[in-house]
């Protein structure tokens, strides 16, 4: 029997959800993207319609997932979808490991080569991209990006809607605020506030930011 994942944004992103998608035996991708009816295709996957055209069709899919970059964008509306009775198993790819003790929730997607220690918690519409490493006893909240190759030490804590920026290491302990930006290859060695950006080694806030 044919299975069906909607894939909201037909995006870079979308596509390796795509492909994702098929890796964890779904036989069908459709995606949606308010550019329909203007585009139509994303490499060889049809897109078949809008935002509203999903909300419509909601109960036609196995699974839906919401493959937009921006963290608070993903999260709304991947709440949105949720509420009005979407399935969203998380997607994790074959080649990802994923300890036995580890949670991970509905709508999150985690990447090849990814790693997910023991005791960790990863929330909701979360990315957990290419390569990155979230070590043992790691709290992160809905709607986290981990970029390529990023790393969390072991009990680290990233609030909700925070971006780790591709190549990014996070020292042990340490606490992200939400909505917080750790820019490309930060190495961070103290806690980030709320909302605030930091860059560099070590991290400091981003001084248009302070
Ligand atoms: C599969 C995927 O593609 S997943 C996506 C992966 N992408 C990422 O992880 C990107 C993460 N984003 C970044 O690192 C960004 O550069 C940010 C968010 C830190 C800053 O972005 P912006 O606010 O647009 O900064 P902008 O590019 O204008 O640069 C402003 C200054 O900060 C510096 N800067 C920007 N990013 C960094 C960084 N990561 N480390 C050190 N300095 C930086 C710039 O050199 C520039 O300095 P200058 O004023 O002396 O010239």
């Amino acid at each position: 029997m044919s299975s069906v994942c909607a894939i909201l944004g037909a995006s870079g992103h979308g596509k390796v959800v795509a492909e994702l998608a098929e890796l964890n035996g779904y036989s069908e991708i459709k995606f949606f993207d308010d550019a329909w009816p203007h585009k139509l295709q994303v490499e060889h996957w049809s897109v078949v319609g809008n935002t509203q055209s999903l909300f419509e069709s909601i109960d036609s899919y196995d699974c839906i997932v919401v493959a937009i970059g921006n963290n608070s964008v993903r999260y709304s509306k991947h709440r949105e979808i949720v509420e009005a009775g979407a399935k969203c198993p998380p997607l994790i790819h074959p080649k990802a490991i994923v300890s036995n003790y580890a949670q991970i929730k509905e709508g999150t997607v985690v990447m090849a080569g990814a790693a997910v220690n023991p005791f960790s918690t990863i929330g909701e519409a979360c990315v957990l991209n290419t390569n990155s490493c979230v070590d043992h006893d790691c709290a992160l909240q809905d709607g986290v990006h981990i970029s390529p190759n990023a790393s969390l030490a072991g009990a680290v804590q990233v609030g909700e809607k925070a971006w780790v920026g591709i190549g990014a290491q996070v020292r042990q302990q340490i606490k992200i605020g939400p909505e917080a930006v750790v820019g490309a290859g930060a190495t961070v060695v103290k806690d980030v506030p709320k909302g605030k950006t930091v860059v560099g080694n070590p991290a400091k806030i981003k001084v248009s930011n302070r």
